[in-house]
């Protein structure tokens, strides 16, 4: 049958090319926040103090004065999108300026809650690049598309890549200062009480360095393998230890695992959940439990454009390790596996639930 006599009408037809090309077109978006990332847009606009017209920002932006045309429509599409905003200045010349929006306040580098080290590192080839081969890996041995782009994995990699691996690093400390300054603010129930916590794969510690500051009788303790956390610096409520989660977690009256069990298949959750499971200090003090920060997939259509970041993430998690989003069902399935009983969701963060589970 003819394509044209299966849709209804040459409207649907054309619906569906638009659908098809903006699907084709969404790393332009992607690759425009990079640039401006780069450029330092956010950070100029912030430094002027009021919105500021094309102009004056290619004055005070690094680049050729001859491309002004181009940053034109870097802004247009970025407006498009709402990282920044225009606004009118004056009404009688209709001149209008560039100012920040929310979501551009978080990519100013200074801001201590800055997203910039984030989004750049996950928009940098490195992490690209495996998704060039996502159709090869169907059909290859590889664990992931990284390992078929790379014949390594990410580990591997970033051992030998020392500028890859500190710019991988200062993106989860981004992250982490950020989920740390909200979890102090808003998730204190989930804390106070405690002895000791253990931020299992807590990295450079800035999760712990939040809890350590706010609560200061907690005793934070971060575990990460030894070249993480060789020479951070230990305070008085804080203190790093190295080792392996697959081993050995020190005990604690709550384990924290934040953005991990995401980055691990279903097997190695479990054996992860066990080894948390053998570090609780039975508590009847509000501890007692493992908090899990990490994403939901619920799928639901009404909050379309959360799922389909959820998605991105899964996508992430599939083709640069070998780890994934989970629904709740998934999640439940994994604690009575691990031999907990019982879980509460708390969906407080965004895209991301606190997740408490219990003995
Ligand atoms: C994606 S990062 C998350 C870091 C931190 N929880 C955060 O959200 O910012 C994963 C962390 O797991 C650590 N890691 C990987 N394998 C580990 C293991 N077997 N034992 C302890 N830490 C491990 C890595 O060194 C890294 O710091
Ligand atoms: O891009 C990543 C990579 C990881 C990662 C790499 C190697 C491991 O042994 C574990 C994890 O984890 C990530 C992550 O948790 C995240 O939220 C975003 C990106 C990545």
């Amino acid at each position: 049958m003819a394509f044209l006599d299966i849709v209804d009408s040459t409207q649907e037809l054309l619906d569906a090319q638009a659908h098809v090309w903006n699907h084709t077109f969404s790393y332009v978006n992607s690759m425009c926040l990079r640039c401006a990332i780069q450029l330092g847009i956010p950070d100029i606009i912030h430094e002027h103090d009021k919105p500021i017209t094309l102009s004056r920002l290619v004055d005070a932006l690094p680049m050729n004065k001859a491309k002004s045309h181009g940053l034109n429509r870097l802004m247009r599409i970025l407006v498009h999108s709402k990282i920044f905003e225009k606004v009118n200045i004056s009404e009688e010349e209709e001149e209008e300026a560039y100012s920040l929006t929310t979501a551009s306040r978080l990519l100013l580098r200074d801001e201590p809650l800055s997203f910039a080290p984030f989004a750049l590192a996950m928009i940098d080839p490195i992490q690209m690049y495996p998704f060039h081969h996502l159709f090869e890996w169907f059909n290859d041995e590889s664990p992931s598309p990284f390992h078929t782009k790379n014949g390594k994995d990410f580990w591997e990699l970033a051992a030998n890549e020392k500028k890859w691996n500190q710019v991988f690093n200062e993106a989860m400390a981004s992250d982490a200062r950020f989920v740390g300054s909200i979890l102090v603010k808003e998730c204190k129930h989930l804390f106070e009480g405690l002895n000791i916590v253990v931020d299992v794969a807590g990295g450079t510690g800035m999760v712990a360095k939040a809890l350590a500051d706010s609560f200061p009788s907690l005793k934070s303790i971060v575990l990460d393998l030894p070249h993480v956390v060789a020479g951070l610096e230990a305070s008085e409520n804080l203190r790093f230890e190295s080792g392996d989660m697959f081993q050995f977690i020190p005990p604690a009256d709550a384990v924290l695992l934040k953005w991990i069990l995401h980055d691990w298949s279903d097997e190695d959750c479990v054996k992860i959940l066990e080894k948390c499971k053998e570090a609780i200090i039975p508590s009847r003090n509000n501890g007692g439990k493992v908090i899990i920060l990490d994403m939901i997939v619920d799928g639901s259509k009404e909050k379309e454009k959360e799922t389909e970041t959820q998605l991105h993430f899964d996508m992430m998690m599939m083709t640069v390790v070998t780890g994934k989003e989970r629904s709740e069902k998934e999640w439940a399935s994994l604690f009575f596996a691990a031999g907990f009983n019982n879980y509460k969701i708390t969906p407080i963060l965004g895209l991301r639930s606190v997740i408490e589970v219990f003995p």
